[in-house]
Parts: structure tokens; C-alpha cells; sequence
């Protein structure tokens, strides 16, 4: 089997994927400060809880949007498992993809594996919204080109700012109030972020789509992205294991001579 790992800046998602399916898929915090022997202990159990040893991986690819942790990411996993190669997701690959890169070496590999996946799900002129640590919006145009990305603080960032920026403003649970009035400070704080949010993905998705003058289709990802489609008519779909699954794909571009 693959195993496919994602370090975002507040998660760390990896899963093993066999016969076109994630068999199992874990979820940790992003700790830039542990080491690779933290990352081993952490690794070795869940997957020994899964019961996947250490010779059912026949296949990694990694993708880091946290520079420090992508070493001891490899010392950790050549410790572990006895492979000759770990792929790392990087522009030296970038010619293999069916989407072409404009920037390679500033974009984040998280958005170009969201990209791999969503171009082979939906075609082109489809955009993807990562609603993590940031919130991303990365367009593939009719010419199979990722046009662009629009990054935003993701919601609970700014959540996390306001509280902490402010004397009387708590952290609050990231749901949608009664009403746009909110009527506490809880509530208030949730109007403005959930409701606010929901207008600034609306107004990004309606603009890109007159700048292109094309129709997206869009797909929601990322821890929060259930928070906000809901509530707008521009995302349909959510797909959780986007970002896992393009990398899949990646990992099998590699392997194609
Ligand atoms: N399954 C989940 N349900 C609800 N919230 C989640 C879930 N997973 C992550 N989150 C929250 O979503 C935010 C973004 O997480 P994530 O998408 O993992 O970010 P990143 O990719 O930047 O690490 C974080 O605040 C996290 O606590
Ligand atoms: C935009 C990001 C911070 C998103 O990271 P995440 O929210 O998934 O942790 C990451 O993709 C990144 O560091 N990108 C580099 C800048 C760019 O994509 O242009
Ligand atoms: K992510």
C-alpha cells in the first residue's frame, strides 16, 4: 500500500491507500518543535493500532507546507520503514503533472496536490477552497493552468487573533449564530467571522469567475470547509481527502516513466 502524508501548519494528515481506497487515515497536531524521534513514536503506534506493518508500505510521498519538519519527516520515515526512496512533493516534479505551474517554487505543495486531484475529478476551470491554517483558493483555467490563488487567514486564525489582539474578546466555537444581530459577544463574534467568511469565499469564487469570464466548478477541503458551504450555494461538494488523494495521484504520475 501508499502512505500518503500532508503536514499543514495545524495538522498533520496521513493515510495508507490500497485497491483505489483509503484503507485508514489518522489526524495529529502540527508540532514544529518535536523531532523525528516524537514523529517515530507517534507513527509507529497509530500504525500498529491500524494494524498496518511496517512491509504493507511499499510506497510514501510526503507533501510540507512546513519546510523545518519535511527533514525530520524522512529521517523519521527511513527509520521506520525499509524503503530505497521517500517521494517528496517538489518542483523538481512538477513536470510530470497534468496541471502546469506558473510558480513553482513559492505555491504551496498542498494546493498543487489539491489542484492534481480536483483536475482529475472535474476537468479544468475548477477551483479548490482549503479552508486550513489559511484559507486558499487555487483556480485550474481552461488551459489546464493553475491561474492563480487567493489566501486569506483561515477561520479559526482569525479567530484566534481577534482573541487574542483584544482584552474582552474570547475564542469561540466556530458555528453559525441565530442571527446576523448578534445579541452577546459569542454570537457577535460568530456573525462577523462565520457570516463574514461565508461573503468574502462568495465574493472571491463570483470575481475569479468574472476575471476568467468562465463558470467554476468548486470544491471545498480542509478541516473548517463544513463550517461555511452550508451556507452558501457556491460549494457543493466537499472533499476531505483531497489533498491525500492528490497526492495519490502524484505519487503514481512519479512512478510513470
Ligand atoms: N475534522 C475536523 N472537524 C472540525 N474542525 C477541524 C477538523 N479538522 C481540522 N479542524 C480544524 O480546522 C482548522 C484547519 O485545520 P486543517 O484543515 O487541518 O489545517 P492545515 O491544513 O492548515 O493544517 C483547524 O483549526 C482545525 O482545528
Ligand atoms: C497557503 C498555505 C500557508 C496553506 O497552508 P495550510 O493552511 O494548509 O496549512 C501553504 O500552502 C503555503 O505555505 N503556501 C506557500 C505560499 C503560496 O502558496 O503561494
Ligand atoms: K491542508
Amino acid at each position: 500500500m501508499l502512505l500518503a502524508i500532508d503536514i499543514g501548519n495545524t495538522n498533520i494528515v496521513f493515510g495508507v491507500y490500497e485497491n483505489k481506497t483509503w484503507v485508514n487515515h489518522w489526524r495529529i497536531q502540527t508540532d514544529p518543535l518535536k523531532t523525528a524521534d516524537e514523529y517515530e513514536v507517534i507513527f509507529r503506534s497509530l500504525l500498529t493500532g491500524g494494524e498496518i506493518g511496517k512491509n504493507d508500505v511499499r510506497s510514501i510521498i510526503l507533501s510540507s507546507v512546513v519546510p523545518s519538519l519535511v527533514r525530520p519527516f524522512e529521517q523519521m520515515l527511513y527509520g521506520i520503514f525499509e524503503l530505497a526512496r521517500i517521494e517528496t512533493v517538489n518542483p523538481s516534479i512538477y513536470g510530470k503533472l497534468p496541471v502546469k505551474i506558473l510558480n513553482p517554487f513559492e505555491i504551496g505543495t498542498d494546493l498543487v496536490a489539491n489542484a492534481v486531484a480536483s483536475y482529475h475529478k472535474y476537468g479544468p476551470l475548477t477551483m479548490v477552497i482549503d479552508f486550513g491554517t489559511a484559507l486558499t483558493f487555487t483556480t485550474i483555467g481552461a488551459d489546464k493552468t493553475i491561474k492563480g490563488v487567493a489566501i486569506a487567514p483561515g477561520l479559526q486564525t482569525a479567530v484566534s487573533a481577534l482573541a487574542g489582539k483584544t482584552a474582552q474578546l474570547p475564542q469561540i466555537h466556530l458555528t453559525p449564530p441565530p442571527s446576523v444581530l448578534g445579541e452577546n459577544t459569542i454570537h457577535a463574534i460568530q456573525a462577523g467571522v462565520v457570516f463574514g467568511f461565508t461573503g468574502l469565499v462568495d465574493s472571491i469564487v463570483n470575481r475569479t469567475e468574472q476575471e476568467l469570464n468562465e463558470s467554476l466548478t468548486v470544491v471545498a477541503t480542509g478541516g473548517l470547509s463544513s463550517v461555511i458551504a452550508p451556507l452558501t450555494s457556491r460549494i457543493k461538494t466537499i472533499e476531505p481527502m483531497l489533498t491525500l488523494d492528490g497526492l495519490v495521484l502524484i505519487s503514481e504520475l512519479i512512478a510513470t516513466p
